[in-house]
């Protein structure tokens, strides 16, 4: 069957405003979808030359079919925005906010309420808490607090839990903060329970078939190549390894181990990637009510959808996002697939570096994010950004170009880990990665680096591809007329990601009802969440634009183009 849209523009300039809300030739998304045929998409152009008398028509009362909507509009506080981020909206205006979203890993250096708040108000938009680390309690304790931030000064910090994942690493070395292995000295890593006195030289590992997979030969490399060891000789649960790199240990650091120059992948293969502590964590997580659950070594899609319908079973109502950790060679493998099953991805180097040639890890990088962005699922750029910083004051130049580079290439978020939770420097550390992701995305936007990255639809459905194309087309018109915002009104965040998915120019300022949507949003990138208490907000722009307004954080005459979803319209207009 062939089907038609027939595209009509209207434009109304200033001084003869025609009441033209609600669109009476609009049809909903499911309405199309029944009777696609029928189709007429209205563009609204409405250039109104800063008269407000045209807003006003149009906020004329025969426009609300009940007083109580109007009502609830009316509310000056029906608006609720980042502490953080409305300060950087007045201070610099909203041309100049960041674009990349910031991860803070949470440990004992930043778990205090104090420093939780120096986070937030430093742009922390999405908190991490690493299972592998610290006691139930003691994340609970953190996210109640992260929580209590958010309830009391306004915030929208997002929470995502990272699993342990059936990784094999050492014990806690016996709440030593950490250990120096020599050059030649021997070691012994064992399964076996030692109780609290760990012998000297002594190392527990995790994985029970660890002396049995091990053989005299192997190298046993520690967190990616942090010290080195040999296997020399095997004696029941016991590997004797001569250390021939020295350096620190870091407490349950991570162990991989190579044989002939390859990475020995058998045992990975026998661990389940949601082992049965992880579980106790999912469900730990899906109580507290987490925004983002992360999973660690994720090996295929089955996993992620085996989760994700375990998540929506234990908890109907709940909207917790799956992350999915790209830091194997499986994960690469399987790369699409699991990226299409998941609600998003990490790039998690750490790892990945110790599984592929360091030298192969930038380029799968840009191959992670461009895949997502290709599906749109929000990307996570993370590991060792600034880990001199967690000694030092200031970063390396190094580190500041790996920072750019990921930011260039419009990764959704950066993410801190050791320098965060366990660092010297933790605001410092934030800071350097919210001011170099600044500078580059306007030396970006300067320079008219304009992306020529080709997007593939990804619509399942008719209406889908519609609100597709409706995105795509509001982002080139916000490029092209020089726009200062794109705002959208969005239930479930599906076509402010649409939106960000074309990282546009300017910012996108997307509103909705629901607190949690609101904290997911804040791991896309130029995002700018914004939670309002009126659900039919799409016929409440004038309104929107006063209370914006009465908050300094946008001015008369700015360029905004207005993107519904519900109405299927774009709409071009200046702030009266
Ligand atoms: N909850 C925690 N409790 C104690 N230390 C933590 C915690 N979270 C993180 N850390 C410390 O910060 C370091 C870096 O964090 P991260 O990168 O998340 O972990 P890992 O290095 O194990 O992959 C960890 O090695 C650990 O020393
Ligand atoms: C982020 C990572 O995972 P984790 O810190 O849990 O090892 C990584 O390996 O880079
Ligand atoms: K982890
Ligand atoms: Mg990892």
């Amino acid at each position: 069957m062939a089907q038609f849209l027939n595209l009509s523009i209207s434009v109304s300039v200033s001084g003869s405003p025609k009441p033209s809300l609600p669109f009476p030739n609009a049809v909903s998304g499911s309405a199309l979808a029944k009777n696609p045929g029928k189709t007429s998409l209205c563009i609204k152009a409405i250039a109104s030359n800063h008269d407000p008398s045209v807003l006003t028509s149009k906020l004329g009362a025969g426009d609300f079919s009940s007083a109580g909507r109007f009502s609830a509009v009316l509310d000056s506080s029906s608006i609720e925005v980042d502490a953080a981020t409305e300060a950087e909206l007045k201070e610099n205006g909203f041309r100049s906010t960041r674009r990349t979203k910031l991860i803070c890993t949470i440990g004992p250096a930043t778990c205090g309420p104090e420093q939780l708040e120096a986070l937030a108000v430093g742009g922390m938009n999405v908190a991490r808490i690493n299972m592998c680390h610290g006691t139930r309690e003691w994340h609970r304790e953190v996210i109640h607090r992260v929580r209590r931030l958010n309830e009391e000064k306004g915030y929208a910090v997002a929470i995502m839990m990272d699993t342990e994942g059936s990784e094999i690493h050492m014990g806690d070395l016996g709440g030593a903060s950490s250990v120096k292995a020599e050059d030649g000295q021997i070691w012994t890593f064992s399964v076996r329970a030692f109780g609290s006195a760990l012998p000297e030289h002594t190392i527990n590992v995790n994985y029970g078939g660890f002396a049995e997979d091990v053989e005299v030969g192997d190298e046993l490399v520690v967190d990616g190549g942090m010290v080195r060891f040999e296997v020399i000789e095997k004696i029941g649960p016991d590997v004797k390894c001569r250390c021939t790199d020295p350096g620190l240990l870091l407490p349950r650091a991570n162990l991989t181990f190579w044989r002939d120059g390859s990475l020995v992948q058998e045992r990975n293969a026998m661990l389940p990637t949601i082992s049965s502590k992880d579980w106790l964590d999912i469900d730990f997580g899906i109580a507290e009510g987490v925004d983002f659950i992360a999973i660690s070594f994720v090996k295929s899609a089955e996993v992620i959808k085996h989760l994700k319908s375990y998540i929506k079973a234990r908890a109907r109502d709940s909207d917790i996002s799956v992350i999915a950790k790209i830091e194997s060679i499986d994960s690469l493998n399987n790369l699409e697939h699991i990226i299409k099953a998941s609600d998003g991805a990490m790039v998690a180097r750490g790892d990945l570096g110790a599984q592929i040639p360091l030298e192969q890890v930038p380029s799968q990088q840009q191959k992670i994010v461009e895949v997502c962005r290709k599906l749109n699922k929000p990307v996570i750029v993370a590991s060792q950004f600034l880990e001199s910083m967690i000694e030092y004051p200031t970063p390396t130049r190094a580190e500041v170009a790996d920072v750019s580079e990921a930011v260039r290439q419009q990764a959704d978020a950066l993410m801190l880990s050791g320098e965060s939770a366990m660092g010297q420097f933790p605001e410092k550390a934030l800071t350097v990665l919210r001011t170099v992701s600044l500078r580059i995305e306007k030396w970006w936007r300067e320079e008219k680096h304009r992306d020529a990255m080709q997007l593939p639809g990804i619509a399942s459905s008719f209406a889908d591809s519609i609100s597709e194309e409706i995105c795509n087309s509001a982002a080139k018109m916000a490029n092209i007329l020089k726009a200062d915002a794109i705002f959208v009104y969005t239930k479930t965040g599906h076509v402010a990601s649409l939106l960000s998915r074309c990282r546009p120019d300017c910012p996108i300022f997307a509103f909705t009802t629901t607190t949690s949507v609101r904290r997911r949003l804040n791991l896309q990138w130029g995002l700018i969440p914004f939670r309002v208490s009126s659900d039919d907000s799409d016929s409440n722009l004038n309104k929107t634009f006063s209370l914006l307004k009465a908050r300094g954080m946008i001015k008369l005459g700015d360029l905004v183009i207005a993107v519904s979803d519900t109405l299927q319209s774009i709409q071009v207009m200046n702030v009266p």
